[in-house]
């Protein structure tokens, strides 16, 4: 039998315990997507408490602590940090097969070196020792980040945000990247009217101009777009249940800003029509400045409205979708493309049932201008797990081309994510070593490790196109 949360963890051949060991492990972390926040990167942050780091923001344990019978007030309430965390500690025993007890166990392997498995009773030790750490300088979240080998990291920001650590963090000389992401959900959520128009006057003031007209909307976040490219950002990302394609024209869309602006709500086809003009404006920006587009679909959010209004948003309250993602996304995807503007893509679905539509999908608009242009996002959220990073890997290998894959991040909002990297790696090779095994790959280690350095970092460093952040930095200098 062997041991718990060995050296070689998920390795099941020797195949991929030398893919892993030899071409993996030793790959730096792109993390493409993440929620960390800047201010507390530009900062240093040191974090008083093992509660603090790795439960504050956390929806996934907040999830399994509920699941498990903890009331609210252990969990966002004002219970202590030591309070929460015996009670976090308790539930991990409960979360097993869940990936959070794979993440819990090796994140205090890799972070604090702590092999004990954490229940009630080593629970005390546990918090002592690893909030001692935490107080020290290697404990720092620019010590953490460092300590994980992370390369470049992108946050998760919206237009109208001043980046201001971002630029504090490049004029510091950080060794690791830190670059924010366009995300301009916000900019199209028309559905409250009465917040989108505070929204608005937001982002008008930050784009210094007054946003009166669909052209003055169009006007600043072309501005705000321009903004985060000086900054160094490649990425835009947008949260939806599905895309919109509704047809429009330029007039049905300037006539319902002008409702929205006066207060009026849309109706469904305007809200639709809308969204659908949004997300090509948005689309076409990416495509300008060779961004890659981010889409994050199918999520159902926000499912209990009493804890929607207690805490608000992303707080652990939402589940997987069943919308409908073919035929819009086609229509949306033809639309750029036809128009020549269509930017590298990566869609992420929620819904795994749709695993086989996305991989196939981005097959339909590869343009032969860059390899592996349109790209199948790694298991997203419910699906960051063995079994849904697996079933992610094994889609986009028989509709796709495995080899071209960008990788794994870990859309975290906690800085002892890391590992989850580390987890992606050893799913992956030990899917490749099994393949050897069986005879079905060739056991041709330059091959498979090329392959398997690619996916984990080669990739991804060629296609955000980080480096040339650094060139035109200097260049602007
Ligand atoms: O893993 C969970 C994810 O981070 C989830 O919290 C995000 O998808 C967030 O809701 C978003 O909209 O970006």
């Amino acid at each position: 039998m062997k041991p718990f949360l060995s050296a070689d963890f998920l390795l099941k051949t020797a195949t991929a315990r030398t893919l892993y060991h030899e071409y993996a492990k030793p790959m730096p972390i792109i993390d493409y997507h993440n929620h960390l926040l800047p201010d507390q990167i530009a900062g240093d942050k040191q974090f008083e408490n093992i509660t603090q780091i790795w439960l504050s923001g956390d929806h996934y344990k907040w999830r399994a602590m509920r699941a498990n019978g903890v009331s609210e007030r252990y969990i966002t309430g004002d219970a202590s940090d030591w309070e929460k965390f015996e009670k976090w500690a308790e539930t991990v025993p409960y979360t097993l097969r869940n990936p959070l007890y794979h993440w819990t166990h090796l994140e205090l392997q890799r972070y604090f070196g702590i092999t004990e498995l954490l229940n009630k009773d080593s629970a005390r030790r546990i918090y002592d020792e690893c909030s001692a750490k935490l107080q020290t300088p290697e404990y720092s979240v620019q010590s953490l980040l460092k300590k994980m080998q992370v390369e470049t990291l992108c946050t998760t920001d919206d237009p109208a945000d001043s980046l201001e650590h971002h630029q504090a963090l490049a004029a510091s000389g950080f060794e690791v990247r830190v670059l924010p992401t366009f995300r301009a959900d916000k900019a199209m959520a028309v559905d409250d009217v009465t917040s989108y128009n505070a929204y608005l006057d937001e982002l008008g003031t930050a784009a210094a101009v007054g946003i009166s007209t669909f052209a003055d909307l169009e006007t600043a976040l072309r501005r705000r777009h321009d903004f985060f490219a000086s900054v160094g950002c490649r990425l835009s990302d947008h949260g939806l249940e599905h895309i919109y394609a509704a047809e429009y024209t330029p007039a049905e869309v300037a006539a319902s800003f002008r409702k929205i602006r006066g207060g009026g709500a849309l109706t469904p086809a305007e809200n639709h029509q809308f969204k659908a003009a949004m997300l090509v404006l948005l689309a076409e920006m990416d495509w300008e400045k060779g961004w890659t587009q981010q889409y994050h679909l199918g999520a159902l959010r926000n499912n209990n409205s009493r804890m929607l209004r207690e805490l608000g948003p992303d707080t652990g309250w939402d589940s997987i979708g069943d919308f409908p993602q073919g035929r819009a996304l086609s229509t949306f995807l033809d639309r750029l493309d036809r128009q020549d503007k269509l930017a590298k893509t990566i869609i992420y679905n929620l819904n795994p049932a749709d695993n086989d539509l996305i991989a196939t999908m981005i097959g339909n608009f590869n343009d032969g201008s860059v390899a592996g242009k349109m790209q199948f996002g790694s298991g997203w959220w419910f699906l960051d797990q063995k079994d849904g990073m697996e079933k992610q890997l094994n889609a986009l290998s028989n509709m796709g081309l495995l080899p071209r894959f960008v990788g794994m991040l870990t859309d975290s909002r906690s800085f002892l994510s890391y590992p989850r990297h580390e987890y992606f790696r050893r799913v992956l090779c030990n899917l490749l070593g099994n393949d050897v095994e069986n005879g079905e790959l060739p056991a041709d280690m330059e091959l498979l490790g090329r392959t398997v350095q690619n996916i984990c970092y080669g990739n991804a460093k060629e296609y955000f196109g980080f480096d040339k952040v650094a060139e035109t930095a200097a260049v602007s200098a």
